[in-house]
């Protein structure tokens, strides 16, 4: 059994997790997500507990971009894994759409470092993919799969197989694969980190675009705060492990924003320092 069975199969909440106030909010009705003072205890095999997450409340509202950033193994994927419901609480409650998570919902979509394309099948085929699975008929599917990949720029590769593409051209495959099936929740886990710098910055325009004419939310989450402050209406900051919620910045940089010009904007290179200054003291505590 995983690490992460166990933690869904340990269900008793010991009393160290519980916060003071442990009585769940009310769901808001704005409210794409809401973590309320959530707590998540891994135990291994060996009976080795690892709290990973504790007493994390947030709230992402519908239509808002938020990331997230904290130190290395502070819980960043493992909130990703509970609004999935990979992961259950060991206390608290994650809420998706105002409703408690215990299954996947098929509002949300995913976009990974790795590349989730099937290298047997030509763009085309993975872009229609989705809607295919989700019982839209093959020619009405393979049509606005056309559409999608020449929304994300690849008109002329369609036919292509991921192999003769190159990383930045099977990351735009990988967001046309996944807004073809209109998300309501996107969640995002180093999407572009394996990207060099040029492409990252024109993936990172290519997504702000998606997402502006989209209306969902998503959730990114990133080592890179430069990224995070670019591209979030609001950046979360996580502590050390266990982690729990440092600070809350809003991001009232002006949209649309272009990725090469927004990081010499005086605001940013000021809220750049402050959340290098958060960071700093987690990175310290480890
Ligand atoms: N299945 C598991 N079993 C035990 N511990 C786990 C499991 N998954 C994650 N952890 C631990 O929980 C903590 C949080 O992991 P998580 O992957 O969420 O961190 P992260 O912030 O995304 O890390 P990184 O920045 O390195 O990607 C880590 O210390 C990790 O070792």
């Amino acid at each position: 059994m995983s690490y992460a069975t166990q933690a869904i199969a340990s269900q008793q909440p010991p009393s160290s997790l519980q916060p003071k106030n442990a009585a769940a909010s009310a769901p808001q009705a704005d409210a794409a997500i809401e973590f309320d003072k959530v707590s998540l205890r891994f135990i291994a095999p060996d009976g080795t507990a690892t709290l990973a997450l504790r007493n994390f409340s947030m709230s992402v509202a519908k239509g808002e971009f938020i990331a997230i950033v904290g130190p290395t193994g502070s819980g960043k994927s493992t909130t990703l894994n509970l609004i999935t419901s990979l992961l259950q609480p060991t206390v608290g409650e994650v809420r998706v759409m105002g409703k408690k998570v215990e299954q996947i919902d098929p509002r949300i979509g995913f976009v990974f470092q790795a590349d989730a394309v099937f290298p047997w099948k030509s763009v085309r085929d993975n872009v229609a993919a989705g809607p295919i699975f989700r019982g839209t008929p093959r020619a009405q599917a393979l049509k606005l799969a056309d559409e999608w990949i020449h929304r994300v720029g690849l008109a002329n590769f369609g036919n292509h197989y991921p192999h003769q593409l190159s990383g930045g051209m099977r990351k735009r495959v990988a967001l046309a694969q996944t807004f073809i099936n209109q998300p309501e929740i996107l969640l995002m886990d180093e999407p572009f980190s394996a990207l060099d710098m040029q492409t990252r910055t024109l993936m990172q325009d290519e997504l702000l675009r998606l997402w502006s004419a989209s209306g969902g939310s998503v959730v990114f989450v990133t080592h890179d705060l430069e990224e995070a402050i670019a591209l979030a209406d609001r950046v979360f900051v996580l502590t050390a492990r266990p982690a729990t919620l440092k600070r809350v910045y809003e991001i009232d940089l002006p949209r649309p924003r272009v990725m090469s010009e927004v990081r010499y904007d005086p605001q940013f290179i000021d809220l750049s320092k402050r959340i290098w200054d958060d960071l700093r003291e987690e990175v310290h505590i480890q």
